[in-house]
């Protein structure tokens, strides 16, 4: 049962509707994806006998707040009613709750804090299956989605729909996790690994005092992660070790030089430290996922997760290390919806529990938006897709 609900103006004072909210609540982040249907599409909301027998046009929007502010999303979702935007159970369709499908370790953390603040009931969906339902849609049904990004020079990547399977989803976020694809709903876990997101942002804020995530990642553009690492030039006395295909310039161990000399930490820039720790950790990162596709005979890895941000020089340093790694075999691609998988794939899931409730229709490319930022601008503060990002879509009924 549909449970499309008037519930602001979008400043035209025409209606904005909202039907249906999904959450993926993370360790460090809790992403939000919810569809509002587009004024003038004249179907009544509060109808719910009527089937909606053509496709409902509107809206896919993405928001995301820090995990540590849940209140602001708790207040968020409360001021724009986007409760209205779950489903009735239909075993009890007289419980007059709310029920908002819900992944990530939050769904389960925080299932009272929603039932007692907004009296919303939590519908767990398991995290790995809505990565890899999210990542799936993504990349048959949205134009421009996956590019590779090498040298500076990012290039979108046509997906052949009949050649899509099998892939390597590594989903950066706190932590990582490496997941072997096959299909719709066919997949395995293959790896992991606790050197994330979290761990950049952490190290990084204990190591330079930042305040925030971005500030962090603006340092990294500004710094020389020379000044830490020790390179194999250091210890060859500036020659290669071409023998093993080790340049001067490639780094020998991370963070290697700080033990060379007397220097204490405010003796490093914040900017180098960022630098060198954002070099370190994609660089695992990169070599883990390499080893992993090898380990299946995977040629291609696509990378979903906050920890990118559409950041040029993290997709850069994966994209090398995956290069480098796999002899130019294996290819590194990016999402530009990133951090959004999950609560794609728990958007998506109201359709799979056949609640008659609404589909995203996949069968058509869904144009992006020009306000979603289709440019190729890698600056992160750009690019980032934020609350004013949406998706011009179709919703269909199940
Ligand atoms: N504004 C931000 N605040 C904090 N971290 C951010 C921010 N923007 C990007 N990040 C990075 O994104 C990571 C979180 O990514 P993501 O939301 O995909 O994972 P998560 O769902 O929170 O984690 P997990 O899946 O491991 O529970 C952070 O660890 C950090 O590296
Ligand atoms: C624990 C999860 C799945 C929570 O999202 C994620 O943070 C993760 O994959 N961490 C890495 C854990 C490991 O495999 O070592």
């Amino acid at each position: 049962m549909d449970r499309l609900r008037e519930i602001e103006t979008d400043g035209n004072s025409n209606p904005i509707q909202i039907s249906r909210l999904a959450l993926d609540m993370g360790g460090s982040l809790i992403k939000l994806v919810y569809f509002s249907r587009n004024s003038g599409d004249h179907e009544d909301p509060l109808n719910d006998s009527v089937p909606i027998s053509n496709g409902v046009n509107g809206r896919l929007h993405f928001a995301k707040f820090e995990t540590t502010n849940i209140n602001d999303c708790l207040q968020f979702i409360s001021a724009n009613k986007l409760f209205f935007g779950g489903f009735q159970h239909q075993e009890n369709p007289t419980n007059d709750r709310s029920f908002i499908k819900a992944t990530g370790g939050g769904a389960y953390k925080f299932s009272e804090l929603f039932k007692e603040k907004l009296g919303i009931i939590l519908e767990k969906e398991d995290e790995m299956d809505c990565l890899v339902t999210g990542a799936n849609f993504l990349l048959k049904a949205v134009n421009h989605e996956a590019f590779t990004y090498l040298n500076g020079q990012k290039e979108f990547v046509q997906i052949d729909h009949n050649d899509l399977y099998p892939y390597l989803l590594v989903n950066i976020g706190s932590g990582v996790s490496m997941i072997k694809v096959d299909g719709d709903g066919k997949f395995e876990r293959v790896s992991g690994t606790s050197v994330g997101g979290g761990t950049f942002w952490g190290l990084g804020k204990l190591l330079t005092k930042c305040q925030s995530f971005d500030e962090l990642l603006e340092l990294s553009q500004r710094g020389n992660n020379r000044v830490i690492d020790m390179l194999v030039g250091d210890i060859y006395g500036g020659i290669d070790y071409s023998k093993i295909g080790l340049s001067s310039t490639a780094i020998a161990s991370s963070f290697g030089r700080a033990v060379s000399n007397s220097n204490e930490l405010d003796d490093y820039k914040p900017e180098d430290v960022s630098r060198s720790l954002l070099r370190m950790i994609s660089n695992n990162i990169g070599q883990i996922s390499y080893l992993n596709a090898l380990r299946f005979g995977l040629k291609r890895i696509f990378f979903g997760g906050f920890f990118t941000r559409g950041h040029s020089y993290t997709m850069d340093t994966i994209s090398v290390a995956v290069h480098f790694w796999s002899k130019g075999e294996a290819k590194a691609m990016f999402l530009r919806h990133e951090g959004f998988l999950g609560a794609l794939g728990a958007f998506m899931s109201y359709e799979r529990h056949s609640l008659g409730d609404l589909m995203v229709n996949q069968s058509v490319q869904i144009p992006v938006d020009a306000s979603s930022g289709t440019d190729t601008n890698c600056n992160p503060l750009e690019r980032d897709l934020n609350e004013t990002e949406s998706m011009q879509c179709s919703v269909y009924q199940a």
